[in-house]
């Protein structure tokens, strides 16, 4: 089934080329949300990346992580919490508490946050998200959650072994996978 998913994910990924001028390749990743087997496959697939550690509650950055969040809580028969980039959006009432991340993939810093009242310290936090680059949204998630942050799974993982091993970063894709 899983290897299944990960053909599928293959076949439907694609590099945009941005044309003369340039030598940057843009990821294209509708296909995935496109294609009914991959959103059906996903949630169980990447909730799968983490058996032994029960997560009880799923955290995603926005934006993609909102799509693909939600999908992995569902398998695991646990709630959501969205992680929202400060700026994005108007500010949210409700009180927050907020992580900085010095530079992302693109070298931009950034600030998440999430409400402050919606993880406990009971719960087992598993934070999801659809692509991990340098590590640098995951960095910082495990350092809003703290103890709770038990892992963060992804579909492409390009971070660095170490990177990944540090932040407990799994996959169902390496960088390579994809490659151009
Ligand atoms: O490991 P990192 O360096 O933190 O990079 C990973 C992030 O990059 C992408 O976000 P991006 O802002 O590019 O796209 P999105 O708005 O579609 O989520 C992806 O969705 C991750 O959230």
């Amino acid at each position: 089934m899983t290897d299944d998913l990960r053909d599928l994910l293959r076949s439907t990924f694609r590099w945009t080329d941005l044309g003369p001028g340039t030598d940057y390749m843009v990821s294209d990743r509708s296909g995935w949300w496109r294609d009914p087997r991959i959103l059906n496959g996903l949630g169980p697939a990447l909730a799968g990346l983490f058996p032994a550690e029960r997560p009880t509650v799923v955290v995603s950055p926005e934006v993609t992580g909102f799509m693909v969040g939600p999908l992995v809580a569902r398998a695991l028969g646990v709630g959501f919490v969205e992680a929202y980039r400060a700026g994005a959006r108007r500010a949210i009432a409700e009180p927050m508490i907020w992580a900085d991340i010095p530079a992302d993939h693109r070298g931009e810093a950034q600030r998440l946050g999430i409400r402050q009242n919606l993880v406990g310290d009971a719960d087992r936090a598993l934070v999801v998200d659809d692509w991990a680059a340098t590590g640098a949204q995951a960095r910082g998630l495990r350092g809003l959650l703290g103890a709770a942050y038990v892992g963060t799974a992804v579909i492409v993982d390009e971070c660095p072994p170490v990177v990944s091993a540090e932040l407990g970063i799994r996959s169902l894709l390496t960088g390579t996978d994809l490659d151009p």
